[in-house]
Formats: C-alpha cells, sequence, structure tokens
C-alpha cells in the first residue's frame, strides 16, 4: 500500500502494487474514527487477496508489515506466510508506547516527568503529543500504542535504528522482544550489491525538484544555507508559517524551505518574491541529498524520525520543531541524548516566535555552541555508516533475515 503519488525508481528490483483500503466508496468527509472502523476490515481482506494471487506468479514466505498494522500478522498467519512487524520509529519512543499500551504512562498525562527504564526523565513536553485529539480513547491514540498487542506471535520484529545510537534502551527493548535493528533502512545497500548511483534507487512519496535544489544549492558558500522541511504530513498554522517566515528572514541565512502545497501551508503574502533574494521554496525536494550538500548549514526539522537519522547519517546540526506524536520525544533525544541540535520554546500560546526562530539559527550555525553540535553530528555519521556497511549491525540483521528465507 503506497500513496498514488509515490515515485518508484524505474530500475528497481522491488515492485509496488497497491491494494485498496475501501476509500473509493467514501463519499464525505471521514472522521478518524470512521476512518479505521472501513480502513481495517476492508484493507485485511483485500491483502488476504492480494496475499492469494500472487501465490500464482510470485509466492510470499513473508510478509514485512508496518508494526501499526497489528492485524495485518493475523493475515499472514491466516494465508500461511511468516510475518515480520517493522517499527519505523525510535526505540525510546517504542518504549513510551508499550507504557501507554499497558496504562502506566496516562494520557491526558498525570505526571509532570515520567521516568522509564534506561531512558532520561521525560517531561510532558518530552512526551508524544496528542493535543489535537478529542479523548484518549481516540482509534489513532489506539492505533500507536497497540504496535504490541500481538508482538509475542510475529516472527521477526525488526526496528529503524540502530545499535549503537540507542544503546541502553535498546537493551531493554531487546530484553522482552527480540527487537532487530535494521536502520538507517534510507541508506541500508541491498545485501551483497553496493548501490552505484543512491539516487536512482530512491522512492520517492512525491516527485522531488532535483535539478532547480541542486543547482540553486551548488551556487551557495560552503555552510551558509538552513534547510527547512517538515515532512510528508505536518501543516503549521498560519501564524506559526508568518513567525517562521520573518525568522528565516531575520537569520540573514540563505534557506531552502519545503512547503507543501495544502490549505494549512499559507505563506504570508509576498514572501516567495521578497525571499526571492534569500529563499527557495519548493514543494518537495530529493532530502537526503540535500542533507549531504556542502552548502546546507543545519536543518530546521518537525523531528520525524525518517528525517532525524537521514539528519545524523549526513551529520547535520538540526533545529527542533516538533509538531505532533513521536517528535517530541525524538526532539528530547536529539537535544540531550543525541547531543545534534536545539529544540526551539514556544511561548504560552504555543507559538514559535520569530525572534526565537532567529536566535536558534544563529546559534547553530554560529559560534561555540554550533561547533559542538557539528562534532557531535559528525560521530553519529560515523556510527550510522558503521551499522549499515558490510559487517554492521543494521546490516548483518537484514542479511540473516534474507538467508534464513532462502533456507526455508
Ligand atoms: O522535501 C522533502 C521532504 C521530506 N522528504 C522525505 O520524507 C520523509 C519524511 O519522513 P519523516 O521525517 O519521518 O516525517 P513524516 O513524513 O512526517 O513521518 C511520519 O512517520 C514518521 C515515522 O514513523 C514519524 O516519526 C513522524 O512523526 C510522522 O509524521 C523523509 O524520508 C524525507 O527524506 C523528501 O524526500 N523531500
Amino acid at each position: 500500500m503506497v500513496s498514488k503519488a509515490a515515485q518508484v525508481p524505474s530500475n528497481s528490483s522491488i515492485n509496488v502494487e497497491m491494494i485498496s483500503d475501501g476509500s473509493e466508496e467514501v463519499k464525505e468527509q471521514e472522521s478518524i474514527e470512521g476512518f479505521f472502523k472501513r480502513f481495517i476490515p476492508a484493507a485485511s481482506q483485500n491483502l488476504a487477496k492480494f496475499i492469494q494471487e500472487q501465490r500464482e506468479t510470485c509466492p510470499a514466505k513473508v510478509l514485512v508489515y508496518d508494526s501499526t498494522m497489528p492485524w495485518a500478522l493475523d493475515v499472514a498467519h491466516q494465508e500461511g506466510l511468516l510475518g515480520a512487524s517493522f517499527f519505523t520509529l525510535a526505540s525510546g519512543v517504542g518504549s513510551v508506547y508499550y507504557h501507554m499500551y499497558t496504562g502506566l504512562i496516562k494520557f491526558p498525562y498525570e505526571d509532570s516527568e515520567v521516568l522509564l527504564p534506561s531512558m532520561t526523565p521525560l517531561g510532558v513536553n518530552d512526551l508524544p503529543c496528542f493535543s489535537f485529539l478529542p479523548d484518549s480513547n481516540n482509534s489513532l491514540f489506539r492505533q500507536l500504542t497497540d504496535q504490541f498487542l500481538n508482538l509475542e506471535e510475529a516472527d521477526w520484529i525488526f526496528i529503524n535504528t540502530f545499535d549503537k545510537l540507542e544503546y541502553e534502551v535498546l537493551n531493554w527493548m531487546t530484553s522482552r522482544w527480540p527487537f532487530k535493528t535494521v536502520g538507517p533502512t534510507f541508506s541500508l545497500t541491498y545485501p551483497g550489491k553496493e548501490l552505484t548511483n543512491k539516487r536512482t534507487h530512491k522512492f520517492n512519496l512525491f516527485e522531488p525538484n532535483y535539478e532547480e535544489s541542486m543547482k540553486w544549492l551548488d551556487s551557495r558558500d560552503i555552510g551558509s544555507v538552513v534547510y527547512v522541511s517538515f515532512g510528508s504530513l505536518v501543516s503549521l498554522k498560519e501564524e506559526q508559517m508568518e513567525e517562521l517566515a520573518h525568522g528565516l528572514m531575520l537569520s540573514n541565512c540563505y534557506f531552502l524551505w519545503v512547503v507543501r502545497a495544502s490549505e494549512e501551508n499559507k505563506l504570508p503574502q509576498n514572501f516567495t518574491s521578497m525571499a526571492s533574494e534569500k529563499g527557495l521554496v519548493l514543494n518537495w525536494c530529493p532530502q537526503t541529498d540535500v542533507l549531504d550538500h556542502r552548502a546546507v548549514a543545519c536543518f530546521m526539522t518537525h523531528c520525524g524520525w525518517n528525517s532525524t537519522l537521514e539528519a545524523l547519517s549526513s551529520g547535520m546540526p538540526l533545529i527542533a520543531m516538533p509538531q505532533w506524536v513521536d517528535q517530541p520525544t525524538n526532539s528530547k533525544l536529539i537535544e540531550d541524548e543525541f547531543k545534534v541540535g536545539l529544540r526551539v520554546k514556544a511561548d504560552e500560546n504555543g507559538l514559535v516566535r520569530r525572534e526565537e526562530i532567529e536566535m536558534c539559527i544563529k546559534q547553530v550555525i554560529q559560534g561555540e555552541k554550533g561547533k559542538k553540535l557539528k562534532e557531535s553530528a559528525g560521530k553519529w555519521k560515523e556510527l550510522a555508516k558503521e551499522a549499515v556497511d558490510k559487517g554492521g549491525s543494521s546490516a548483518t540483521n537484514v542479511e540473516d533475515f534474507v538467508s534464513k528465507l532462502l533456507n526455508l
């Protein structure tokens, strides 16, 4: 199941097929509750049908499914396949969700500080954010915490992180479930094959504007650009967009800002022409190439876990501006555990003001603080590479999985 807009490389050895989630039948705007009521039975049924159809031409041995869809394991087992749950989040976040699942952490949050095994104490602002939900019984909340529902029955459990990044909390997690690290997945090579050109093997959610972004970055000085992106889902309120736009201008740095076309993501009037000397605003860019570009000095991010891992893999210092779900916890890890970034502070209305944005950019790009963050980011870059290179922890876990499957 992938978005219809997803860009699949033409030379890939991976086929992508879509199955229906039943949404063609939906006529009106759907509530989150309504979405899950429809989605789970429709997707289960269509996934089973898909596995049966494939049996004729390309029979599968295993179903690797997103851990937020525990029902997929039942489908796999019913159809005689093995099931591998894939966690796309940080181990630290996994531990928080597990403790929500068991009821130790209650939402709305009751304690001002939460102490979890092998983790630094978490304040309320460091816990996953569900403030947009009407109540704790909401389906989206359950979908995230139910990742542990039938985990004991999974034949494999993978997680997109690497051993040295989250050493202690991972040890705690693996003492309970047989988690195997496979991250950062985006830079894993195919077993036995080195990638000669990573770009042509990439799957993109939307068409990235490669030529324009690279040309623009090529003409900038080393370490002169702030890259700004809030991932594939987040939209900022109009007032926040305005503060961010002004903050970028006040910093006096060049900036490449990804603004997803949506009703909510409104740039201030005339901003694009006003800022044309300093900034490039794009709908989508080739993020990992941007992060690797010598002109980019720091990344202002919503702290989605993929963006976090990509930044660590590029040795890129971060300005953390988390919005919802796991992002506040990721930003705590970024600032206090990995020590690669600063988290912006919001005012009493939850708005991050332009002066705060300007100050964070200056601190991360210039001066002693910036130097320390860059050093620390450089260390993670090496360790991330080590994990996915031949013989590294994540590469070995993937190779073991593949060789076990081949021997079945
Ligand atoms: O212009 C862009 C902007 C983003 N990306 C890519 O899009 C992905 C974004 O992923 P992520 O940083 O994880 O953000 P979201 O898309 O928001 O991801 C959702 O899923 C993540 C993994 O579970 C969670 O951590 C997030 O909170 C949740 O919002 C990354 O691979 C980026 O490289 C591009 O290629 N081009």
